[in-house]
């Protein structure tokens, strides 16, 4: 049985707290003897109004649990609510306007339209679900975001990390309930992955948001409220109050446990 993020944590699970859930989440591609078990019955509760990342060895169902809950690819078995809303089971006009209206976006990659300017892919989400932003809150979150005077510039006019911030005002822009930032500083130099990773802290701390970061990176890890480790598509850890070294410390052990011989013997472990 997989580790409960709610279960380690009972205090967090009030009822109303609770953004995302999963329950039993099972992911399976492919069949018969190439099956690969991405998801591996997880339950999960992400809490409203924190920071939550996700790490853990690569294959071990980061990017899975992140699309599963967030409506992006469908489940093999197992119940995943937004909010109130169970959206397994949810046609794919119903996912897509759920996700549409209620949850946010970051990529590793941007994701912006080249086309549009910088205040044109903010507000594209909005437009195109034919809703009108609330303009002081998309003025708090452009000055927040130190975007002001690039708001007439298209993406290719733009460095990296103004892209990520467009691509991280898109995601604020209708106050989403959740929004979900895959590797959002995997393309930037570290300075800017700080600036961006400040502003995630700041969206949650200041405008109440709720963020769900998958990263490769302790120190991006360190940021958040609450670390929940992955492997093999279990949730078999989690760290509250994150620092880089606790996390760094803790991803060894999964080194150890897949290290070459795959026998999970620690050097420095002694007889533990
Ligand atoms: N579309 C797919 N078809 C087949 N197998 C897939 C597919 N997507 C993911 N997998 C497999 O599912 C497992 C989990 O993949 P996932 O991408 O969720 O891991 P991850 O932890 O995000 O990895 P990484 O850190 O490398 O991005 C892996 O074994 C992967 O090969």
């Amino acid at each position: 049985m997989s580790a409960s993020a709610a279960q380690h944590a009972p205090g967090l699970a009030r009822a109303g707290g609770i953004a995302a859930r999963a329950r039993g989440l099972t992911k399976a591609y492919g069949s018969g003897e190439t099956a690969v078990l991405a998801l591996d019955s997880v339950d999960v509760d992400i809490v409203r109004g924190r920071f939550t990342a996700v790490m853990g060895p690569s294959g071990s169902g980061k990017s899975t649990l992140m699309h599963c809950l967030a409506g992006l690819d469908t489940v093999s078995a197992g119940r995943v609510w937004l909010g109130d809303t169970e959206i397994t089971g949810l046609r794919e006009r119903e996912l897509t306007r759920l996700r549409r209206d209620r949850i946010g976006f970051m990529f590793q990659s941007f994701n912006l339209v080249p086309t549009l300017n910088a205040l044109e892919n903010i507000t594209l989400p909005m437009d195109i679900a034919g809703r009108k932003p609330d303009g002081e809150w998309l003025d708090q979150v452009i000055d927040a975001l130190g975007l002001r005077d690039r708001l007439a510039h298209r993406p290719s006019q733009l460095s990296g990390g103004q892209q990520q911030r467009v691509a991280c005002a898109r995601a604020l822009t209708s106050r989403p309930e959740l929004i979900f930032a895959d590797e959002p500083t995997g393309n930037l130099d570290s300075r800017t992955g700080l600036e961006v990773l400040g502003f995630l802290r700041q969206a949650v701390d200041a405008l109440g948001q709720t963020v769900v970061m998958v990263t490769h990176d302790p120190g991006a890890a360190a940021h958040s409220d609450l670390v929940l480790f992955l492997a093999d598509g279990r949730i078999v850890d989690e760290m509250a109050r994150p620092t880089a070294k606790a996390v760094l410390e803790r991803m060894k052990r999964f080194d150890v446990i897949r290290g070459p011989s795959g026998e999970g013997r620690d050097p420095a472990a002694g007889g533990g």
